[in-house]
């Protein structure tokens, strides 16, 4: 299957939802990695702009019932499994706390840099076991990509929610959320937003030659922010629903233009 556009995501943006999809198979994938999180979904996105319908492979990050931890995703396999179908360009979504006031619950951040808090105990490369390889990673994610989905920013606007087109997404090992200090300590660093997912998540791909680009999409203040209370499960979940749907109309949107 020639897959050539694809998105990436959790299982909340669920596309089957978003207009103008269509489900065209389920695949279960086998990599030297072990299987990825969960089934891959094929949709196809009738696009009139392109006149053929997009296939669009999606994965959900933790699992389709949201039984993996951060660091118990298989980020290996799951990008080596969209690679095996074809796949070279992958919008990944993330739920994430923010940073900075102006990036309010709900808004949407697409990240230019990345600054890594892992602990180092995620499998995080390819090139290993005798296969030496090193890629440049001063740009994590593909500013071709980033424009386009920067040109998809008008169709948040009805929902009062904006698109911020830049920022730094700080990743964390989790599961734990980080102490206020540690909140205050990213803020003095430059961070904008901070997850649990865009690690390794974006080195696989890039070792993959896979173009990728997150999409982040705000839940709570994380606890630096005296005014908006210390993050909580409940709280991201709560913006998570909203956001859910913002990403589909996103998404729709997205792949018309
Ligand atoms: C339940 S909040 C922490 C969790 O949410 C984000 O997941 P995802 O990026 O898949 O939306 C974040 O990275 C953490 O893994
Ligand atoms: N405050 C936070 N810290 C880390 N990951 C998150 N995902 C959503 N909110 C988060």
């Amino acid at each position: 299957m020639d897959i050539s556009t694809e998105l990436f995501g959790f299982d909340c943006t669920k596309s089957e939802g978003a207009s103008g999809f269509s489900h065209v198979a389920t695949l279960k994938v086998k990599t030297p990695w072990g299987p990825p999180s969960s089934p891959i979904s094929v949709l196809h996105h009738s696009s009139s702009s392109h006149g053929k319908p997009i296939p669009i492979a999606f994965i959900s990050r933790h699992g389709l019932h949201h039984e993996l931890a951060p660091h118990e995703v298989p980020n290996q396999a799951n990008i080596a499994a969209l690679r095996s179908l074809g796949v070279r360009t992958v919008v990944a979504f993330s739920a994430v706390g923010s940073l900075q006031e102006e990036i309010k619950p709900r808004d949407f951040v697409v990240p230019d840099q990345i600054i890594d808090r892992t602990k180092g105990i995620r499998p995080f490369t390819f090139f290993e076991g005798g296969m030496v390889g090193h890629v440049g990673f001063a740009d994590p994610f593909e500013p071709r990509l980033a424009s386009l989905v920067q040109k998809c920013g008008h169709s948040l606007a009805g929902e009062g929610v904006r698109l911020h087109d830049k920022g730094t997404v700080i990743c964390m090992e989790g599961p734990q959320f980080s102490t206020r200090a540690e909140s205050k300590m990213y803020r003095a660093w430059g961070g904008s937003v901070i997850n649990m997912s865009a690690l390794p998540e974006a080195k696989l791909a890039k070792e993959a030659e896979i173009a990728y680009q997150m999409i982040c999409m705000s839940t709570d203040y994380d606890c630096w922010f005296e005014g908006g209370g210390d993050v909580t499960v409940e709280m991201v979940m709560g913006n998570m629903k909203a956001n859910a749907e913002n990403a589909r109309r996103f998404v729709g949107r997205c792949w018309m233009s």
